[in-house]
């Protein structure tokens, strides 16, 4: 991992020999313009970002999450607020902090496309003061876990999109940093260069103990990949949890039910009431999907399907997702 730096005292890491957030983000505010035409992009925002975890940061377009990542990388600077790297402030000592950050804020484009695959690492790490010398096996490394191995010596721009994306998060990753910031990894990637960036990403975290922070509107990228989720609205926090406690508390359910003995006209009152999709008839069984608001809706339908002379046989539920989550804290804005 990159070099060591000094990490000034801060008041709240003094007490503890716990190892400072690999981003801590306090109070950070942003305006844009002034007088009746202030824009309040990011507003009085707090977060921490432990070493080895990612974090997604979401919202609806104009929420300010890219007026965030660049505050973070010090691109923008802050009405007020701090950002630290570290424990290392930003603002402070920048060299000292970005040390250890790689950023990759407009996918393939960051890269040199006349260059070979190899020629662009060795500039990217560069950048960052290191000689092709020190560090050749670590760009043979990020080569073979990205399997760009064999288009090593291959201008970029003889590659395939995917390629080329995977090509700029290797460059990102270049200077053997420890926290990466990531503006939409994934956007325009087929599905398998998807999922592969998605293992990568994941191993990035679990074996190498990369921080990541990315901003994404996919999300089942997010889901896949984000162990972590701060959705912003309006430049504040909206919700900050696992993946696995906004899907459980905001999720919509769904579920496959399997039916016998349904009458035609209570099928219609079922989709006047409930969320149905998916109609089939197998047999004397009827088959749909339901997607309930909540746990407790549950118990009201197997109560009208009773009623209506149902038998249910199969109640199956079927993944929830982060889509419902977000759409739910968001007010169903995108
Ligand atoms: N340079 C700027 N000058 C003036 N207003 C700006 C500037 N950059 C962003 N804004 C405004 O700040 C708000 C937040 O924008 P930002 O781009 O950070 O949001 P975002 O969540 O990244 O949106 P998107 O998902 O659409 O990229 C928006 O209202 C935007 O119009």
């Amino acid at each position: 991992m990159s070099d060591a730096v000094t990490v000034p005292d801060r008041n709240d890491d003094a007490a503890t020999d716990d190892p400072p957030p690999a981003v801590s983000v306090r109070g950070l505010t942003k305006t844009y313009g002034d007088g009746d035409e202030t824009v309040r992009a990011v507003d009085d925002l707090s977060f921490d970002v432990e070493p080895g975890t990612v974090v997604g940061v979401l919202g609806p377009n104009g929420a300010g999450k890219t007026t965030t990542l660049k505050s973070m990388l010090g691109l923008v600077v802050p009405t007020s607020g701090s950002v630290s790297i570290a424990g290392v402030d930003v603002h402070g000592d920048p060299t000292a902090a970005y040390a250890h950050v790689g950023a990759m804020l407009e996918g393939a484009r960051n890269v040199y496309w006349r260059l070979t695959v190899r020629e662009n690492l060795e500039f990217f790490a560069s950048l960052g003061g290191r000689r092709p010398a020190d560090v050749r096996e670590r760009h043979d490394e990020l080569l073979d876990q990205l399997h760009l191995g064999e288009k090593a010596d291959t201008p970029v721009n003889d590659l395939s999109r995917g390629m080329k994306q995977k090509v700029s998060l290797a460059c990102t990753l270049a200077r053997d940093v420890d926290v990466a910031f990531l503006d939409e990894p994934t956007l325009g990637l087929d599905v398998e260069s998807a999922v592969e960036l998605r293992r990568e990403l994941r191993r990035l975290a679990e074996e190498d103990s990369m921080t990541v922070v990315l901003s994404s509107h996919d999300m089942d990228v997010v889901q896949a990949v984000c162990d972590r989720v701060v959705v912003m609205v309006d430049g504040r926090v909206a919700a900050d949890d696992t993946v696995e406690n906004l899907v459980e508390a905001f999720g919509t359910q769904a579920y496959r039910l399997t039916v016998s003995g349904l009458p035609s006209d209570a099928r219609d009152r079922l989709d006047e009431r409930y969320d149905v999709a998916d109609w089939t008839t197998v047999g004397g069984q009827v088959r749909f999907e339901v997607t309930l608001p909540d746990g407790t809706a549950m118990y009201d339908l197997m109560d009208d399907l009773r009623a209506a002379g149902a038998t249910p046989d199969r109640v199956e539920p079927t993944a929830l997702d982060l889509e419902g989550a977000f759409l739910e804290l968001v007010g169903g804005e995108r």
